[in-house]
């Protein structure tokens, strides 16, 4: 990225202090980005107060629905959430600036003139764009990021026919108050039986009666954000109702792997039938998924492992192994890593044509805030 009189590029971040744009900062600090830009912070309720420790010369918090305070940036790289892009976007583009907007939200993710941006699947689409003028770098949903990051190799080797994914989602894809609701309900729900697990001789069914009940009576601020008990549950929607029986995070698996690859949005001629069911479950913020794939010939497992080890840095195959599936496979172990595990990968009965598969993957980390920050560096290096 080319700056006059050799300056560091002027780097908008709003939403830097929301659950992502913790994330981000920290991945930012980490991995010394702050050292190639000089950062601009803003906020949506605390305009003039201190910007945090990483600000430089700027040390002021700007409002970040001025207009003409973003339009000084060279970048404005956006956690805030979609309602703030859908009304700040537009009124900026429309004011004249063509500077980079590099956003987590999904508002922008299917126009024509935005990129989903997940460099080591899709750099030479981002590439691309970039070449031809491309200014508007929007960051995947994390469920198809994960994804992506551990089996995207099978895509580039045109090996897939159809892929389904079921998903496991945390509870960090709501946000910090759904993480929150769900620890609360756990808290609930023991305290309810505490007595009685604490006497080895109480009977698992007076106990599992007493959840039951305690899990269908919760308050409405009990179950404020997920609308119904997740703790000791699920729930097998998430995102709205598209109609035709299908979530939108649902149709989103489809259509966005398909904009990530370069293939079209979902449905051309050129797409790979992507379809499934996503559910939340009462993880915190790993994101996992059961895959099966139709491939287009009959590969030998030891092969697709070798692909898939060799894809990217990130990527880990877990062989496919009790203790290593129980030992590396599991949120647990994945949280808070750039990790990417692929395991529990073999043939299945149906024929030789037909793979499964097991990824995780932290959803706040690849499946929000990196592939950010990548693409940061993308245009830093462009
Ligand atoms: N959560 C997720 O899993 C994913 C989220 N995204 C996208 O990122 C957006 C932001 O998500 P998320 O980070 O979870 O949202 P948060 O609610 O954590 O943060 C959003 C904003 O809320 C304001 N805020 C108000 N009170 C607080 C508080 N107590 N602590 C921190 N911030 C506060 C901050 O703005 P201010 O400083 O201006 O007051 C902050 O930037 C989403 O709307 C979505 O578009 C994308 C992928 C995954
Ligand atoms: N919908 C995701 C989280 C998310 O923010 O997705 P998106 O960026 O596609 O809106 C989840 O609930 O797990």
């Amino acid at each position: 990225m080319k700056i006059a009189n050799g300056q560091q590029p002027l780097v908008g971040l709003v939403g830097w202090r929301g659950m992502v744009g913790s994330v981000l900062m920290d991945r930012m600090q980490a991995e010394g980005d702050f050292g190639l830009i000089e950062p601009l912070f803003f906020s949506t309720s605390n305009a003039g107060g201190a910007a945090p420790a990483q600000a430089k010369n700027e040390s002021k918090l700007q409002d970040a629905f001025d207009i003409e305070a973003l339009k000084r940036c060279d970048v404005v790289i956006t956690c805030q959430g979609g309602d703030y892009t859908t009304e700040v976007f537009p009124k900026l583009r429309a004011a004249g600036w063509t500077g980079h907007w590099i956003d987590a939200a999904s508002t922008l993710r299917m126009k024509d003139d935005a990129v989903i941006i997940l460099d080591p699947v899709n750099l030479p689409v981002i590439r691309n764009a970039l070449a031809r003028g491309g200014r508007n770098w929007i960051g995947g949903n994390c469920t198809v990021s994960c994804m992506l990051m551990g089996v995207g190799a099978l895509y580039k080797a045109g090996l897939v026919e159809w892929m389904t994914t079921m998903t496991y989602q945390a509870a960090s894809g709501g946000g910090a108050q759904h993480m929150r609701e769900l620890l609360t309900q756990f808290g609930t729900l023991n305290g309810e039986v505490k007595d009685l697990l604490a006497d080895p001789k109480s009977a698992i069914l007076e106990i599992d009666r007493k959840v039951l009940a305690k899990q269908q009576s919760l308050s409405a601020d009990e179950m404020a954000n997920f609308g119904v008990p997740l703790g000791g549950s699920l729930i097998p929607w998430i995102d709205k109702d598209l109609g035709g029986g299908v979530s939108r995070e649902e149709w989103k698996g489809g259509a966005e792997t398909n904009k990530i690859l370069g293939q079209g949005a979902g449905f051309g001629t050129a797409a790979t039938p992507v379809d499934g069911f996503c559910v939340r479950v009462g993880a915190m913020r790993c994101h996992s998924q059961a895959l099966t794939f139709k491939l287009k010939k009959d590969v030998p497992v030891a092969e697709i492992e070798q692909m898939i080890a060799a894809d990217n840095a990130w990527v880990k195959v877990v062989p496919n192994t009790r203790e290593a599936t129980l030992k590396d496979l599991t949120p647990v172990a994945v949280t808070g890593t750039l990790s990417i595990p692929v395991g529990r990968i073999r043939k299945l009965a149906m024929g030789p044509e037909y793979l499964g598969a097991f990824t995780i993957g932290d959803q706040l980390l690849w499946g929000a805030a990196e592939p950010l920050r990548r693409m940061l560096r993308v245009l830093l290096e462009a």
